[in-house]
């Protein structure tokens, strides 16, 4: 046996081991779900491309003829506007909703919907789904029930078809007795005093009262319609599974004659069969509104902080001389500072954000509208209700938290071919992770976002359509991205060592009890930090923007993570070691990435300033005549 001793020497050497070992299996099993993640969405591809081959091949005397699917032919009859209920849902679009016309697919929607048909559709964020069941809903006796996974969720659209009065009400857990007793009985009130009634899934799982209430509306035939909100969450392989979303086939198998409606931003097909299933749907029929919109140019420009706003106004005043835009900021003060900064150089520019008072907010709206202001520098605050077909560009001064923010933002973008261009600076990212700290997946959300911008090789559309969960044929881009337009202007290198040497600055300081910001790891390494570091650190000879590209690839895979510290006022972010900064520790392990190809900057500049009037990629593009391209490292 051990004595006490000999087990104080030896178990702390075996337990260390241990350690670095189960790391090393934590590693393989993140890398074997990153590749099953890619392998999934490619076998789903696959299918899909499969099920498109098989249908066009259907020899014609075979044993089981294809089931009728919905043509083009349906959708075209659907999207025509002289069903016996067309002019309400045009007046009510008008005088309830305020909106001018339907956006893509929303009057079919609504016309499938009030024919009785069950419904999945499928829209990007945003595009308006909502309005697909909330029409129907007032133009039809009775009420609509709506299900939606969030007590927030509810709560945002309760106070919105408040203010446009549209009665609407909710049952929850924060419901007070009265308020629910006088409910239930308005459901089965003749002269419906709402027109729509949300509930969590949870709702109808739990509370008998609910569904015998529900099942004596149906009786009377005031069960107008369900709405299954976030329909996606009734299946396991969806990306968001809620287990109450599972119960929900009771509805169709209590009450098969209403129309279901079932509403997802992003669904597979494969998700979509198991919804159906689940929810008991017969033979539902999927619209799809396709989440790319080919007339946007995607751009992303490195930002050297100084002189983007520079660099926006110049944009501004020549590529888009009287031409109608939104500047979307980081925070109120940005949107301020900005706006000020774009008048000085003799833009017409107002800003626009949540803390100014609502006329305030409407004015610079319609000033905007009515081209009296030719930019908006906005928050993200300024986003509903916007429908300006002459929109020609949205930059983001700043970069979105997320991929589908940044879908959403640069979709307000009009429909005569706008640019989208989004400065990407390297403090931006740190700002908004520690805005996002406390959002679930908000850090993963935000990496895609970095990893959308950071990219150099992929088509911007397909780095979306692959968020999205889309099939993606690279060639329908159209060069309508930087990426596409630039083809091959990167380089592939490796990096194996200066991320030894970078990883080792940061190493050195927590041997120290110091903990480091990005930015100060990028002084660090450039050799501008403190003088008691700067004997053992190997300073780069790499630019800044090398540096920065660097640090982010590392945070990007692993090999840094972030270290987020909390003080009363402010969150701070430092970067530590992440998972996978061991492996440097092995001699045969390598890291590559891809780079841009730096244009020289001056050449770049003079030949933007020629370029009045042309696409922003054309101004460093090898066609204009810029040579000077110097390879990064
Ligand atoms: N036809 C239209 N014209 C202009 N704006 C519209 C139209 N239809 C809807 N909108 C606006 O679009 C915005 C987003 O609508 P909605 O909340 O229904 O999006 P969504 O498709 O449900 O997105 P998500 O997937 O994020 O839930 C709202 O501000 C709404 O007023
Ligand atoms: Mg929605
Ligand atoms: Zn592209």
């Amino acid at each position: 046996r051990l004595s006490a001793v000999e087990k104080t020497l030896i178990i702390p050497t075996e337990l260390d081991s241990v350690e670095a070992e189960l790391e090393m299996v934590e590693l393989q099993i993140s890398e074997l779900l990153e590749k099953q993640t890619k392998l999934n969405s490619r076998k789903n591809k696959l299918l899909q491309i499969l099920e498109g081959a098989c249908s066009s091949v259907q020899p014609s005397g075979s044993s089981k003829p294809p089931k009728p699917s919905f043509s083009k032919q349906d959708l075209q009859h659907y999207e025509e506007s002289d069903f016996s209920w067309s002019k309400e849902v045009q007046a009510k679009l008008c005088n309830v909703f305020q909106l001018s016309k339907f956006r893509p697919l929303q009057r079919a929607a609504i016309n499938l919907s009030m024919s009785g048909k069950d419904l999945f559709l499928v829209m990007p964020t945003g595009r308006g789904k909502s309005l697909c069941y909330q029409l129907p809903a007032l133009c039809s006796k009775g009420f609509t029930l709506v299900i939606a996974p969030l007590v927030s969720l509810v709560e945002d659209q309760l106070m919105y078809l408040k203010s446009i009065n549209v009665p609407a009400v909710t049952l929850n857990a924060s419901s007070t007795k009265e308020d629910s007793k006088q409910l239930l009985a308005g459901m089965t009130d003749k002269n419906s005093p709402f027109k729509l009634l949300y509930v969590t899934p949870e709702k109808i799982a739990k509370s008998k009262l609910l569904m015998s209430k529900l099942e004596k509306a149906y009786n009377m035939g005031l069960l107008a319609r369900i709405a299954v909100d976030e329909v996606h969450c009734c299946s396991q392989w969806g990306h968001d599974f809620r287990p109450d979303y599972k119960l929900l086939g009771i509805l169709k198998r209590q009450f098969p004659k209403v129309p279901l409606v079932g509403l997802t931003a992003t669904a597979t097909s494969n998700v979509l069969k198991d919804c159906q299933k689940i929810l008991c749907v017969q033979e539902p029929i999927t619209l799809t509104a396709p989440f790319n919109r080919p007339n946007l140019y995607y751009e992303v420009r490195f930002k050297h902080n100084e002189d983007c706003t520079h660099q926006i106004a110049e944009l501004i005043r020549e590529r888009y001389k009287n031409q109608s835009g939104i500047v979307y900021v980081f925070s109120q003060k940005d949107a301020e500072v900005v706006a000020t900064d774009l008048q000085k150089r003799n833009i017409l520019a107002q800003p626009y954000h949540a803390s100014m008072e609502p006329s305030d907010k409407s004015l610079v709206h319609q000033r905007w509208s009515s081209k009296k202001i030719q930019v908006v520098v906005a928050t993200v605050a300024f986003g509903m209700g916007i429908d300006k077909a002459d929109v020609r560009f949205v930059i983001h001064h700043t970069i979105s938290k997320s991929i589908e923010n940044y879908y959403q933002e640069s979709g307000r973008a009009g429909r005569h071919h706008p640019d989208c261009i989004v400065f990407f600076g390297f403090a931006d990212i740190f700002r908004i992770s520690t805005m996002v700290v406390m959002e679930n997946t908000g850090q993963q959300k935000l990496q895609n976002m970095v990893a959308y911008c950071q990219n150099v090789d992929r088509c911007r559309r397909a780095m979306m359509a692959i968020h999205f969960d889309e099939v993606w044929n690279d060639d329908e881009c159209n060069q309508m991205c930087d990426v596409c337009r630039h083809g091959n202007d990167y380089i592939t290198t490796d990096i194996t060592k200066h991320a030894r040497d970078v990883v080792a600055i940061v190493e050195m300081a927590s041997s120290m009890d110091e903990k480091l910001t990005p930015l100060k790891v990028c002084d660090a390494w450039m050799g501008k930090g403190p003088a008691k570091h700067r004997k053992t650190i190997k300073v780069t000879s790499l630019s800044r923007v090398e540096v920065e590209s660097i640090i982010i690839h590392l945070l990007l895979h692993g090999y840094f993570s972030e270290d987020f510290s909390f003080t009363p006022y402010t969150t701070h972010f430092y970067l530590k070691l992440g998972r996978k900064a061991a492996l440097l520790k092995n001699g045969n392990h390598s890291i590559t990435m891809k780079m841009r190809r730096k244009v020289s900057e001056s050449a770049a500049e003079k030949s933007s300033a020629k370029v009045k009037g042309k696409r922003p990629a054309d101004s460093d593009d090898r066609k204009s005549g810029v040579k000077k391209v110097k390879t990064l490292l």
